[in-house]
């Protein structure tokens, strides 16, 4: 493509690739100058033009005369995302595309989904925050839920040249609010649920509703037919979404009075579904609600719901979501990716049946990121745990005390707590702390294999902390 096809320009220069990294600039890139939240890509123009950048894009006036064309934009996020529909030419007009939205719950249906399709044998691809697949296979970790535009595109691309049929997504509010997801058509969209989190970032509930919502205003702009949209409306907002869109999109409504003897055990859910019998081997009512979404979205597709429940049936877990540490210890651990008061909630209502115990938590809060849900949290678990153990989660580059100091005061009045500020520290300790029949949570990291402390990232995995502590103390069962 040329210089000419993005930007209004005569110039015919022949485009290589586009990126917003001035070090992976080679010759013939155009570079796209962001202000990030640790440095100003517009400090490193001129790295990018010495290594061949034939244009640059910017918000700010140029600095300089550049021996390359210089293009200022009002929109940084809508430029990236522009160049990209043009340079991988529309790629989500080739494939069917499922976008999941709403607080919790989207990676849970982005993995029930890819199991429909891999028992439909229809090749789909993932985009979510434990990493992204192509057709089943890793492609790479995710560093954010949804990337940035040009590296989402790209992928993208890859999927399209691999034969993927369906794109299962999740799309953050970020992503929404950032134009991450711009131009691309989603056949179908999910909203699962609003409840508190990132109001660091969206300030208050209305702006971060406002956020999600674009999705759905996508799906009405687009231009693809069989537009979608599958609803909770069991959720306050999601019962708005539903009435502001049921007139211009098809809209399917999900709501648990659907799922009948509904029997929850420690190996899943067993339940019937119009008529049908059906399971999923994930713990929590929530999973009831993740396990309905993905079949309707499924058989929005073509699935028949015969297979959609087999899909479902077949997953076996997914990473850091409830999921058990056993190594035949007489009590129970499990590790779950709850990092607000909310889902913290959902992780005791679904471990309340089997409580014959006492339960402990270990838990933190992460830095940088909404602080608001801090106390809340705190006094989540100090009211639900016999004890909790307050650790950290990923300071990033707050100062941790200061986050126990949030988190502290929701728990004032409590006394069942301690800080144990290392986290393989408290995750030891709380194992050190169970009797028979008690249940050790551990929220707040799920699936990540990292910690961030002081800014920098460490390997740490709760899951292979608490197996690597049961073994010490002699227990070896294999999972
Ligand atoms: C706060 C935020 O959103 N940050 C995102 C941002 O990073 P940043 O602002 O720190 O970037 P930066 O390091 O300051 O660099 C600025 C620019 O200079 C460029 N640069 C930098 C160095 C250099 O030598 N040359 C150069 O050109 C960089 O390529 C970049 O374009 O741009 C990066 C690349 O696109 C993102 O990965 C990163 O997401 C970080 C990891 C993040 O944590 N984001 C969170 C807030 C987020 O987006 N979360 C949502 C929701 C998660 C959920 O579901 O709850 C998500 O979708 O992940
Ligand atoms: N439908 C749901 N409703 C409420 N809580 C849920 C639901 N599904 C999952 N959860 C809770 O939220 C946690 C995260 O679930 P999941 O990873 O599926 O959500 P997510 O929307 O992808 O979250 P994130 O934005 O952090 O990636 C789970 O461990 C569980 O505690
Ligand atoms: N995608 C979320 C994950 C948070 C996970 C939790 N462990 C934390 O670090 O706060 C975020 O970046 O806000
Ligand atoms: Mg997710």
């Amino acid at each position: 493509m040329k210089l000419k096809d993005f930007f209004n320009t005569d110039s015919e220069v022949e485009v290589g690739e586009i990126t917003q990294n001035s070090k992976l600039v080679v010759p013939g890139d155009i570079f796209f100058a962001i202000k990030g939240a640790k440095v100003d890509g517009n400090d490193f123009i001129d790295d990018a033009v010495s290594k061949g950048a034939v244009a640059v894009v910017s918000t700010e006036p140029a600095k300089k005369k550049y021996p390359v064309p210089y293009f200022q934009v009002d929109d940084i996020d809508l430029a990236m995302a522009k160049a990209a529909v043009k340079f991988y030419k529309n790629p989500s007009d080739d494939m069917f595309f499922i976008g999941i939205t709403g607080t919790k719950g989207k990676t849970s249906i982005s993995y029930l989904l890819e199991s429909i399709f891999n028992e439909a044998g229809i090749p789909c691809s993932v985009i979510g925050t434990i990493n992204y697949r192509i057709n089943g296979e890793v492609f790479a970790k995710a560093p954010n839920t949804t990337p940035a535009a040009l590296y989402l595109y790209y992928m993208i691309d890859k999927m399209r040249s691999a034969g993927t049929k369906v794109v299962i997504m999740e799309v953050s509010s970020h992503a929404l609010e950032l134009k991450r997801v711009f131009g691309l058509n989603f056949d179908v969209a999910l909203f699962t649920n609003l409840q508190r989190d990132h109001m660091d970032f969206h300030k208050n509930f209305e702006n971060y509703f406002a956020a999600k919502e674009k999705l759905f205003d996508s799906l009405i702009e687009n231009s693809k037919p069989a537009k979608t949209a599958i609803v909770n409306i069991d959720d306050q907002y999601g019962l708005r979404l539903a009435d502001k869109i049921k007139a211009k999109t098809t809209l399917i409504p999900v709501s648990l009075v659907e799922a009948e003897n509904v029997k929850e055990s420690l190996n899943g859910v067993t339940f019937s579904y119009k008529g049908e019998s059906a399971s999923i081997n994930l713990l929590g009512k929530h999973n009831l609600y993740n396990a309905v979404f993905a079949v309707k979205a499924a058989m929005a597709y073509g699935v028949d719901l015969q297979t959609a429940l087999k899909g479902i049936a077949k997953l076996q877990g997914i990473p850091g979501r409830m999921q058990r540490v056993n190594k035949g210890q007489p009590f129970y651990v499990f590790v779950d990716f709850a990092y607000t008061t909310e889902s913290l909630m959902k992780a005791y209502e679904t471990l309340e049946p089997y409580k014959n115990g006492n339960i402990i938590t270990v838990f933190g809060c992460g830095g940088d990121r909404d602080r608001t849900k801090r106390p809340l949290m705190g006094l989540a678990a100090c009211q639900n745990s016999s004890h909790v153990l307050l650790t950290n989660d990923n300071p990033r580059t707050e100062d941790q005390q200061q986050i126990f100091n949030d988190i502290l005061n929701g728990m004032k009045g409590y006394t069942n707590y301690e800080i144990v500020q290392d986290r393989a520290l408290a995750i030891k300790t709380g194992i050190s702390l169970c009797k028979e029949n008690d249940i050790l949570l551990i929220a707040g990291k799920g699936h990540e294999d990292y910690q961030i402390l002081a800014g920098k990232t460490i390997h740490f995995s709760d899951r292979e902390t608490a197996e690597t502590e049961l073994e010490k103390l002699g227990y070896v069962q294999k999972q």
